[in-house]
């Protein structure tokens, strides 16, 4: 059986802070503040293939209470994340997802964020798309105030999903 999962996230812009979007550093003025990273794309994702295998969400695996995560690389909790996936007997099907905000401009890091999710998801590249848009300076996004993402994710038993034809 496939399974689909959905996440969603949201984290603030604030000074002194490193940006990190899909495990790139991405050069800007302002950071996104969390207890981790707080690369909400990853945390989208890892959310979307949580709900995939009925695993609830990020914060019940890695609570934000756990100095253990204080600062951590959301690499390590989307391979983690996919860690329980396989022991369940799924991998990525595909993965989609979409980064909302105003600035800065993405386009020139996707690439590398995309590589960076296939590696840690164990998937190729053209299992893996990731998008950015900006609401045309509408909302919190649009006032530059965070970041949100929203992740898609089909799983697939891992026998079938070693024959899809990506
Ligand atoms: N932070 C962002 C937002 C958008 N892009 C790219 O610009 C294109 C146009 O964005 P709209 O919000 O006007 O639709 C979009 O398709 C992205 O390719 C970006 O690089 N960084
Ligand atoms: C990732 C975790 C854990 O360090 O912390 P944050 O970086 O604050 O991220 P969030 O998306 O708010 O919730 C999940 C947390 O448990």
């Amino acid at each position: 059986m496939m399974r689909i999962g959905h996440g969603y996230d949201v984290h603030r812009l604030v000074a002194e802070r490193k940006l990190i979007l899909g495990g790139v550093e991405v050069p800007h003025a302002l950071g996104l503040l969390g207890h981790s990273d707080a690369d909400v794309l990853l945390h989208a994702i890892c959310d979307a293939i949580l709900g995939a295998i009925a695993e609830g969400d990020i914060g019940r695996h890695f609570p934000d209470t756990d100095p253990a995560y204080r600062g951590i690389s959301s690499l390590k909790l989307l391979r983690e994340v996919i860690a329980l996936a396989e022991a369940k007997g799924y991998a990525i099907g595909n993965l989609d997802a979409t980064v909302i905000a105003q600035r800065p401009k993405l386009a020139p890091y996707i690439r590398k964020m995309v590589a960076n999710i296939a590696e840690a998801c164990h998937a190729d590249i053209r299992q893996v798309n990731v998008k950015a848009t900006t609401t045309e300076e509408l909302g919190f996004e649009g006032r530059a105030e965070g970041i949100s993402a929203h992740a898609v994710v089909l799983l697939a038993p891992i026998e079938i999903s070693r024959e899809l034809d990506v």
